[in-house]
């Protein structure tokens, strides 16, 4: 047995979905939206969940919270069977859908907590506590008495967030938690998470399409397309995986001219006097810029690793 808090061994899930291909036919397909997962996540760690739309990632999350049964596979959170052992594991866990909030409605915040604090049975000084912890936190004293449909976005995810902690989970999944946000709102959320993690170790597991969001929160990074699992890594690594592809030289030259020709460079943009060659990520820069510094006049220049985007972009291009 590994100490995963976590783990997932070839988990799959499958669904059947009936198309309408005529007046009278309809079409059974299915669909493989998780193919054969594996991995495992310790005590403490932060992990990011990427992945293009229909990647599988919502899937995994609603396997590991128990509302979906995996077609096959074995999983375990915290020693649980999710699936099986939902309203056990519903207390070791929390959930954040960025999409959708599980707080009601038309009551005030402050009741939600009270409505949450029976659901789970916490005990009134643990409630207590966790409750100014994260109103303290996430700066919820001033809109504890609005009814949930009145708060902003920004402010209803701070609220949907301090919901799932009052139980005191080890395990916090969130799903694409700063969608929608502004700048600051973000920031406050990417806070909030990263100091949750530091002092009580909460276990956070995250999916996204904001890429700052991995960058100042997760160390390490799983990729997911066509619900199999591309990358396992830190983030760097995904740097690193870019040296299959190009960096760029930016050559500021002293006046506009036609496209530089220089071996093992191709130009792939102009804007007046400054010009973009493309060349393998994997080669040295020092030949090429000798090269363009013996024939044309220069000014200054620049090489550009391939962002993050760039690397992830290329990985999803590259299955098609
Ligand atoms: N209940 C369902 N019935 C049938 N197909 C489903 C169901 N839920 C998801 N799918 C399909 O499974 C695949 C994976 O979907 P999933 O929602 O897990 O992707 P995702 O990575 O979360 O995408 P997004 O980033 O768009 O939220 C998609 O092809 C989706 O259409």
């Amino acid at each position: 047995m590994s100490d995963a808090l976590i783990s997932l061994d070839g988990v799959e899930k499958v669904f059947e979905v009936r198309r309408r291909t005529g007046l009278m036919r309809r079409e059974k397909r299915l669909v493989r939206a998780v193919d054969g997962i594996s991995f495992e996540i310790a005590r403490g760690e932060v992990v990011g969940y990427i992945g293009p739309n229909g990647a599988g990632k919502s899937t995994t999350i609603k396997m590991l919270t128990g509302i979906l049964t995996p077609s096959g596979g074995r999983l375990r959170v915290a020693g649980i069977d999710p699936a099986r052992e939902r309203m056990r594991l519903a207390h070791r866990i929390g959930v954040v859908f960025g999409q959708r909030t599980t707080l009601w409605w038309d009551l005030p915040l402050k009741d939600s907590y009270g409505l949450m604090r029976r659901m789970y049975r916490i005990p009134a000084a643990r409630f207590r506590e966790n409750l100014d912890r994260c109103v303290d936190r996430l700066d919820l004293a001033a809109l504890l008495d609005v009814p949930v449909r009145q708060l902003s976005l920004g402010q209803r995810m701070r609220g949907d967030i301090a919901a799932a902690l009052l139980h005191d989970p080890e395990v916090l999944y969130l799903d694409e938690p700063t969608i929608g946000l502004d700048v600051v709102s973000k920031a406050r959320v990417r806070g909030f998470l990263r100091q949750l993690n530091e002092e009580l170790g909460t276990t956070v597991l995250l999916t996204t399409h904001d890429l700052q969001d991995i960058e100042q929160l997760c160390e390490r990074v799983m990729v997911i397309d066509h619900g199999r699992l591309m990358y396992d890594g830190a983030l760097g690594g995904l740097h690193a995986l870019g040296e299959g592809g190009e960096r760029t030289l930016v050559v500021d030259l002293e006046r506009e001219l036609p496209p530089l020709e220089v071996a093992g460079a191709r130009v792939v943009r102009v804007e007046g006097p400054r010009q973009w060659l493309a060349f393998p990520a994997r080669d040295s820069a020092a030949p090429l810029v000798a090269a363009v510094a013996a024939r044309y006049p220069l000014l200054d220049l620049s090489v550009r690793e391939p962002d993050i985007e760039d690397v992830i972009a290329r990985m999803y291009a590259g299955r098609g």
